[in-house]
């Protein structure tokens, strides 16, 4: 049984790259905005579309924050973000959510994520991702790193040296195949169980862009960075 071990380079990178992922957080108001008093289905919208534009500036910080992000061709940076940010948002909000959080709190956000004009059909796999993220009980190293692996995705559209990005990819998934090796030694499959979770999110991703044609006619607002970074 070959001993997996992290280098001290991994161990820093790693570190680099969880700090970024704490630091950049939401505003807790805008969050806390959503378990204040009941609103209308247009109101809970707009709170959740002021939420996701927040996710959207948290991402784009926090991947400015990723090691060899910035030496990308500046083009493909910007196709990385447009191809991951509403995989990286749905990877981010479920991981906040499934934390624990203040008893009550998850059915008070699922009440209003139910109310807010989302239709069922995209409600019922959103929820399952959220769960099955949940029982991941991943460490907050585990969670910024699979947020750069769906960030460092060489295959998205217009991504024009994928070389350069499956370089990046593959280092940040040698770190986190050797975490999941060291913080759940009694799982040897976590590590793909992990990635299995991408394919998840990449089903999400397909279902909002869906969603998203729907909500435009019925004439949904979006924020100009929504509007930008989704295509809207
Ligand atoms: O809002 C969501 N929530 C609640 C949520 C999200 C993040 C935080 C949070 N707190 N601190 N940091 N993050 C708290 C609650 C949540 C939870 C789990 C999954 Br899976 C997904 C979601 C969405 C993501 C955005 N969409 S969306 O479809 O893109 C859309 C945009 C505009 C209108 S609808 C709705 C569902």
């Amino acid at each position: 049984k070959e001993k997996v071990e992290i280098t001290k380079e991994q161990q820093a990178l790693m570190k680099i790259i969880t700090d970024a992922y704490n630091r950049h957080q939401i505003p807790q108001d805008v969050a806390k905005k959503l378990l204040q008093d009941q609103y209308s289905a247009e109101e809970n919208f707009l709170l959740l579309t002021e939420m996701a534009t927040s996710q959207v500036q948290v991402l784009v910080e926090f991947t400015k924050n990723i090691p060899g992000f910035l030496s990308l061709d500046r083009e493909d940076q910007i196709a990385l973000l447009k191809g991951s940010a509403v995989e990286a948002m749905f990877l981010r909000s479920a991981q906040v959510f499934s934390r624990k959080m203040p008893s009550g709190h998850t059915e008070v956000l699922e009440e209003r994520i139910r109310k807010s004009g989302i239709s069922e059909e995209f409600i019922t796999p959103m929820f399952n991702f959220y769960k099955s993220i949940g029982e991941l009980h991943m460490v907050q190293e585990e969670q910024a790193l699979l947020t750069t692996v769906t960030i460092l995705t060489p295959d998205r559209p217009y991504v024009k040296d994928q070389q350069a990005v499956e370089r990046l990819q593959e280092t940040m998934l040698d770190v986190l195949r050797k975490l999941c090796v060291l913080q759940h030694p009694q799982e040897p499959q976590y590590f793909a169980r992990l990635l299995g979770r991408l394919t998840e999110l990449r089903t999400l991703s397909h279902y909002h862009t869906e969603m998203l044609v729907s909500w435009r006619m019925n004439d949904h607002k979006f924020t100009p960075l929504l509007c930008e970074i989704w295509d809207v």
